[in-house]
């Protein structure tokens, strides 16, 4: 983003707030038709109006604002509260919008936050320019929303440009899910 369009992110942390707030709602909600109707024109005037303001890559805020999942609208927003050069430590809250079945979290949620964490943690402790190879995931437990959870990551090895991870999620001494990931570092040049 150029500095002529550089401008306060919080307000677009914002409005991706609302969204978010819009998401979990929308999970919550049952409607009569004509209400739904009414909604759903709303809902499209906001997309069109923002529509207007699309711009190039590199020019959208939503990338500009990086790391931990803040300014985009599908991931999981997260806490890194604590990154030495092998491990890391970090908190998340599900919202409704992450449900699966009844107040627990959606498996393929889950698999998006650890690819998003381990993805991010060993862009910055293992090797930039890597890409998930392989992320597998055992759900030890239900995962619940609306609760503060703990994370962990940790490399684990690195040969080449290969760097193995692991990660967990806890609620409290509970063991919610781990996983283990293999990012590849880029060739040069590859896109
Ligand atoms: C800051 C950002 C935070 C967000 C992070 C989000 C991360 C993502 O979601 S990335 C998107 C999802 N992933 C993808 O789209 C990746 C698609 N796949 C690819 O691009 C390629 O297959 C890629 C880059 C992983 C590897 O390709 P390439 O660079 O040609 O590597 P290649 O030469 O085949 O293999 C290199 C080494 O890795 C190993 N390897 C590659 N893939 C795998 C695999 N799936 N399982 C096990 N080993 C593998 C190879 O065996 C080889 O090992 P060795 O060096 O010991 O012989």
């Amino acid at each position: 983003m150029t500095e002529a369009q550089a401008y306060d992110t919080d307000v677009f942390v914002d409005m991706i707030e609302a969204f978010r707030d819009l998401q979990a709602t929308l999970c919550l909600v049952a409607p009569p038709p004509e209400a739904t109707t009414e909604l759903t024109a709303t809902i499209e005037d906001v997309t069109n109006r923002l529509k207007e303001f699309e711009a190039p890559e590199g020019d959208r805020v939503a990338r500009e604002l990086g790391l931990r999942g803040i300014g985009h609208p599908v991931l999981v927003p997260y806490q890194a509260t604590d990154m030495s050069d092998t491990g890391m430590l970090g908190s998340v809250t599900f919202s409704y919008a992450h449900m699966g079945s009844t107040n627990t979290v959606h498996g393929g949620v889950i698999t998006m936050l650890f690819d998003d964490v381990l993805g991010m943690f060993v862009s910055r402790k293992g090797q930039p320019n890597s890409r998930t190879a392989f992320l597998k995931v055992n759900y030890r437990n239900t995962t619940p929303v609306n609760r503060e959870l703990r994370m962990t990551a940790s490399i684990d090895k690195i040969e080449g440009r290969k760097t193995f991870v692991t990660g967990t999620l806890s609620d409290g001494d509970i063991v919610c899910a781990e996983a283990e990931a293999l990012f590849v570092q880029l060739l040069p040049g590859r896109p």
